[in-house]
């Protein structure tokens, strides 16, 4: 199905939606896994790798958790896909070198980098908002497609500076970090629960049901589908009216 939308900001999910899944727990989780121990055991005073250390016990509920207790709450919450914030900073830390050194290189549907492009163009504005750190967003979108999708890329949102993916209260976070009215502001995810927290807070959505991914055949609850960015078109109404009069 083909969609308009005329939004001022176009805010994008990353694993199901701009890239596939299958990339995430397959290949960068594993990835992550086999290296979290020697992370924790060597790197611990390093002050990112102490700060989510600290935010591992918190959430463990125990404060004197050493290394090797760390690193079973982790493997425990990458088996259950628990989005939790110490993981992802510390997936970022891991992938991050794994990044520099050509071990990983970032998945982007084909769909995507031309939309992101006409989107831009359109002058909407672009935003990240994914359950990986604001690290990992910036690696994966400056290693991505074309010599990277970065520089279309206004800002990065994580559940560290914006909170939970599905909490309505994180969304309005986000709007008044990017100050456009939630009413120009689209969301695309494959995930409901994503997408109903976004609506519940006033913005445009639309799920992303990518043939292939785990969400593909869930019920969209009322927001609008689509199965790629090609069939989704994104522009400002107020600047094409503009243009066509000059
Ligand atoms: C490549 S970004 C890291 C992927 C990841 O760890 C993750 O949890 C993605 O979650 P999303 O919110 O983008 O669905
Ligand atoms: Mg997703």
């Amino acid at each position: 199905m083909n969609l308009t939308f005329d939004a001022d900001a176009v805010v994008l999910d990353i694993e199901g939606t701009t890239s596939a899944s299958a990339y995430v727990t397959e290949v960068l989780y594993p990835y992550s896994r086999s290296r979290f121990g020697a992370l924790l055991a060597d790197r611990g005073h390093e002050p990112d790798v102490r700060r989510a250390m600290d935010q591992a016990r918190r959430l463990l509920g125990d404060p004197g958790a050493d290394a090797a207790r760390v690193e079973r709450a982790l493997d425990d919450w990458l088996e259950e896909d628990r989005k939790a914030t110490p993981l992802k900073t510390l997936q970022g830390i891991v992938w991050a070198e794994g990044f520099a050194r050509g071990d990983l290189v970032p998945h982007f549907f084909d769909d995507v980098a031309p939309a992101l492009r006409d989107w831009h163009e359109a002058g909407v504005r672009l935003y990240v908002y994914s359950s990986g750190s604001v690290a990992t967003q910036r690696d994966w979108f400056s290693h991505g497609p074309g010599g990277g999708l970065l520089s279309l890329v206004d800002g990065l949102f994580d559940t560290e500076n914006a909170g939970p993916k599905q909490s309505p209260g994180s969304y309005r976070a986000i709007t008044e970090a990017i100050g456009t009215r939630p009413g120009r502001t689209l969301f695309l995810s494959d995930r409901p629960a994503e997408l109903d927290a976004a609506r519940a807070s006033g913005w445009l959505t639309v799920a992303v049901r990518r043939p292939g991914e785990p969400y593909h055949r869930h019920a969209a609850d009322g927001h609008p589908e689509v199965e790629s960015f090609a069939g989704l078109r994104v522009g400002r109404a107020e600047q094409s009216e503009a243009s066509s009069t000059s």
